[in-house]
């Protein structure tokens, strides 16, 4: 009998669980409409998002690290270094694709290199600490770049959050380093102006110092110069200065100034930025794209006295009677690219922005440029590639007739060289004429000839006017 009671009080009948349930349904359809109509949208998002995000964490046994490609305007150098490490991980890549690129002209049939593809997961391990990359990407709303953003996640286990932080990012950064040193493929980047992004392209000059040829002194002062930079770190750091050395080549066209770079690019096993001035609208947008190389690399700016920062292009033109008009046209197609903007890259607080990095300066006019930029500490190192002399004309001849050292023509034709201007381009183009020496050693005897007589007639012609 007692349990009979028990039993009538504790279970409530049929009637009223389902007038319990319509109530309850009444009372969320109730609050569901007011949440609706006076809670907007966004905020009803915003607060589900963060009461998701908070038990997701809760819950989560994991911890993800995400890596920019672009941090304080600056390129992001642990993304650098990941995008070089991880290359070298793909035999533990989980997703069914892989990036397959073969861009060696020399020599199409090599091996193809691979990359990650965009959604990717990488596997790696760390001191027995199991690591996941994956690579994404998304749009870019910044109004610079059209290009997407990358990002990377790196995702491991909660508990070994620390470790990561202390001591993985600094081994990949190291590994990077050593595979970028022993690279077998330099790239050169021009930059895009329309899609405000660095274009690459694999590097293939084949110029060294070997095949170069110069003055021999000024060679040797130069690769010693250049292997004192390499190993400086702790000298540039103990005088505090910027880890960077500035070169001035100027000379005639013709005369190497391109070879040269090309040379120090392999010398120094670094790729090379070519950028035109003339394609930067402002010095803004100078900085962007100069914070966005890497280190270890050159810069290159050619014929700086056409480059705009410098005043001696539009003090030419107005010299050459160019009007007001005219010349604020000129300034619109660029308009702030200053002087003082590129002196800050080379000399300023920017130009430590980058670490071990040699900026290349071209010119046909020295004479032409800016007095600011030819400043003591602007440029460390001004090198003149000018006219064949007797020495690089050896070279030519030893580098383009099968290393010969001696010749019946070998004397007179030095001897044209102390009189007649002619570039290394103009001597090699006729050193290339025939393989025989003799043919090709009495053609550029014959070319200097004709050189002369002209240059002479030249040197007369306004006498004869003032006559
Ligand atoms: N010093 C040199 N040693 C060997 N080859 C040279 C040298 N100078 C010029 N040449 C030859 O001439 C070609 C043109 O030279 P280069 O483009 O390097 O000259 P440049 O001074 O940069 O000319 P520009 O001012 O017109 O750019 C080179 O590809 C190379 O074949």
């Amino acid at each position: 009998m007692a349990s009979t009671t028990f039993f009538t009080q504790k279970i409530p009948s049929v009637s009223a669980i389902f007038s319990i349930y319509t109530s309850l349904s009444a009372f969320t359809i109730l609050f569901r409409t007011v949440l609706n109509e006076l809670i907007p949208t966004k905020v009803r998002d915003f607060i589900v998002s963060r009461f998701k995000e908070h038990f997701s964490s809760y819950f989560n046994p994991n911890f993800t690290f995400i890596i920019e490609d672009q941090c304080d305007y600056v390129t992001n150098q642990t993304f650098r270094a990941a995008e070089t490490y991880l290359p070298t991980l793909l035999a533990g890549i989980t997703t069914g694709s892989l990036l397959v690129r073969s861009s060696n002209l020399k020599n199409p049939s090599a091996k193809p290199k691979f990359g990650i593809p965009v959604n990717a997961k990488i596997s790696d391990e760390f001191e027995g600490i199991p690591l996941e990359w994956t690579l994404l990407s998304e749009r870019n709303e910044s109004p610079y770049q059209s290009r997407p953003k990358r990002y990377f996640h790196l995702t491991c286990k909660k508990e070994f959050r620390d470790k990561i932080m202390s001591e993985y990012f600094t081994y990949i950064a190291k590994a990077s380093v050593k595979i970028l040193t022993s690279r077998d493929n330099l790239k050169i980047h021009t930059y895009d102006p329309k899609d405000h992004s660095w274009e690459s392209a694999i590097f293939q000059h084949h110029t060294t110092f070997e095949t170069l040829a110069m003055e021999p002194e000024i060679k040797n002062t130069l690769m010693r110069d250049l292997d004192a930079f390499s190993n400086g770190k702790d000298f540039f750091k103990t005088v505090g200065r910027a880890w960077k050395r500035g070169y001035l080549l100027y000379g005639p066209p013709g005369t190497g100034k391109s070879s040269l770079v090309a040379a120090i690019a392999n010398h120094m096993n670094y790729n090379i930025y070519d950028l035109q001035l003339q394609s930067v609208q402002d010095d803004a947008m100078l900085r962007q794209i100069l914070t966005t190389t890497e280190n270890r690399s050159i810069l290159l700016i050619e014929d700086l006295d056409c480059s705009g920062a410098d005043a001696s292009c539009r003090k030419e033109n107005k010299d050459e009677g160019e009007d007001g008009e005219n010349q604020a046209k000129n300034n619109t197609k660029n308009p702030q690219v200053t002087l003082s903007g590129l002196l800050n890259f080379v000399d300023g607080l920017w130009s430590s922005c980058v670490e071990e990095r040699i900026i290349v300066f071209t010119t046909n006019h020295r004479e032409k440029l800016d007095p600011a930029l030819l400043r003591p500490g602007r440029m460390d190192v001004h090198i003149l590639m000018d006219y064949c002399k007797p020495n690089v004309f050896k070279k030519l001849a030893a580098l383009y007739l099968d290393y010969i050292e001696e010749h019946d023509l070998f004397e007179p034709i030095e001897k044209m060289f102390l009189e007649v201007k002619a570039t290394p381009a103009e001597v090699t183009e006729q050193l290339m004429v025939s393989k025989d020496p003799d043919v090709a050693l009495k053609g550029l005897m014959e070319f200097l000839e004709s050189k002369k007589m002209i240059e002479e007639s030249e040197e007369s012609e306004p006498k004869e006017a003032e006559e």
